[in-house]
């Protein structure tokens, strides 16, 4: 099972809207026989790929495979019936399928004649493929809010001003965050701040993420950075304005509802998730963090942390949350501390408790 969680992790690649799914073939005698993973919507699946590596030396054998097979006919057929063809007598997998249309396959296969055995190293594999197996329980994006902040907590000087606060090994990190995500969102204050280009530099290769950016009444300038072409762009813009002038075949444009807080960032999620994204990147600003924030919107948060301070003229690294006493604050359990240069990074996960406090403060 580690060698089929290894198929899915090395290179990391974006399979989205599907999971990473890894395959090793084990014949009759516990032999390896072959192994595959998953490359992405309309590819073969894993176990597909696995067995025929493996050709005849799969009869009577075992899979192990990170994900359970798929029971349902997507673009390619279920992997229950290739591994019965395949006269495998035993599947082993590590986390259940839980999306509707696919789930099902360890019954389907017990039920004709193989032995299921669910549940192994599931912990590792659902970490490999949080993500995705997060997206689709919740039906949105997974969501990694990134943020530069200086040790004050700090996202901008009083100009607006916010190049750099981190270091050059900080900045290239965050990159590499960029290349693993499906899309990376800013919001209009930054889009008009900062005219960034939310694409792979620094050194960093890899298929570059969907840019998106909110722009509720659609006044992005034609000659913004992320109109350039070089990797897609999503503009979002209400349902109540009209479609932005000048972008041409530079972006697209997502119509969603407004909210008094502006765009309605749950109604977002959702679009995005139905277009097949599967996590976004957060890069701010404060005022857009805030609304994911306490909508609940956040499942991870990446903090690269500045030894400066910048004082209470600067603009905060997350603006009002509706947090009035501590008992409200959004908790947060620490995941890994890393120093980069002379920065700091510090991985989070929102505390499920104080999530519920924040949805319900929100929906007050
Ligand atoms: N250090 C760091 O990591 C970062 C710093 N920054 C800095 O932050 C500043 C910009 O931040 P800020 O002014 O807070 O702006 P934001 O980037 O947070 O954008 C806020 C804008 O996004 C749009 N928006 C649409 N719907 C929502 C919603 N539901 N909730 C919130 N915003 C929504 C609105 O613009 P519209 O009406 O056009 O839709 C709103 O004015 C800049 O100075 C920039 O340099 C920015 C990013 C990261
Ligand atoms: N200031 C700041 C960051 N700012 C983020 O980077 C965006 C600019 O992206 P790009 O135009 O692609 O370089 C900017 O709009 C904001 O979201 N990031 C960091 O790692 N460190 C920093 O000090």
């Amino acid at each position: 099972m580690r060698r089929a969680i290894r198929l899915t992790a090395d290179p990391p690649r974006r399979t989205s809207p599907n999971p990473y799914v890894g395959c090793v073939v084990l014949d009759a005698d516990g032999r390896f026989a072959g192994e595959g993973h998953h490359r992405g919507a309309g590819h073969p699946h894993a176990e597909v790929e696995a067995l025929a590596a493996a050709g005849g030396r799969a009869a009577g054998g075992t899979a192990v495979v990170t994900l359970e097979p798929c029971a349902h006919r997507g673009r390619t057929g279920p992997c229950t019936e290739a591994l019965s063809a395949a006269g495998v007598s035993r599947v082993v997998f590590a986390v259940e399928d839980p999306t509707r249309d696919a789930s099902g396959g360890a019954e389907r296969l017990a039920a004709g004649g193989v032995e299921v055995v669910g549940g192994l190293h599931r912990e590792e594999a659902e970490r490999h493929n949080e993500f995705w197996l997060t997206s689709v329980r919740r039906e949105r994006p997974f969501v990694t809010w990134k943020f530069a902040g200086t040790i004050d907590g700090r996202s901008a000087a009083a100009d607006g001003s916010s190049r750099w606060i981190t270091a050059a090994q900080a900045r290239r990190d965050a990159h590499a965050l960029r290349a693993v995500h499906d899309a990376v969102l800013v919001g209009g204050g930054t889009l008009r701040a900062d005219n960034p280009h939310l694409g792979l530099r620094h050194g960093v290769v890899g298929e570059p993420p969907l840019r998106v950016v909110l722009d509720s009444a659609g006044r992005i300038k034609p000659g913004a950075r992320v109109l350039d072409g070089s990797a897609p762009t999503l503009v979002v813009v209400s349902d109540r304005a009209g479609e932005p002038r000048g972008l041409g075949a530079a972006a697209g444009t997502l119509a969603v509802p407004s909210t008094e807080d502006g765009l309605d960032l749950a109604a977002l999620s959702e679009r995005l998730f139905a277009r097949g994204v599967r996590s976004v990147l957060l890069e701010g600003g404060a005022r857009l963090a805030a609304g994911f924030l306490a909508g609940g919107l956040v499942d991870r948060v990446v903090a690269y942390l500045a030894p400066m301070f910048l004082g209470g003229a600067g603009l905060p690294v997350v603006t009002d949350i509706g947090v009035a006493s501590m008992a409200e604050a959004a908790r947060m359990r620490v995941e890994e501390v890393r120093q980069l240069g002379p920065d700091l990074r510090v991985v989070m996960q929102p505390e499920p408790r104080d999530l519920d406090a924040c949805l319900r403060t929100h929906s007050a």
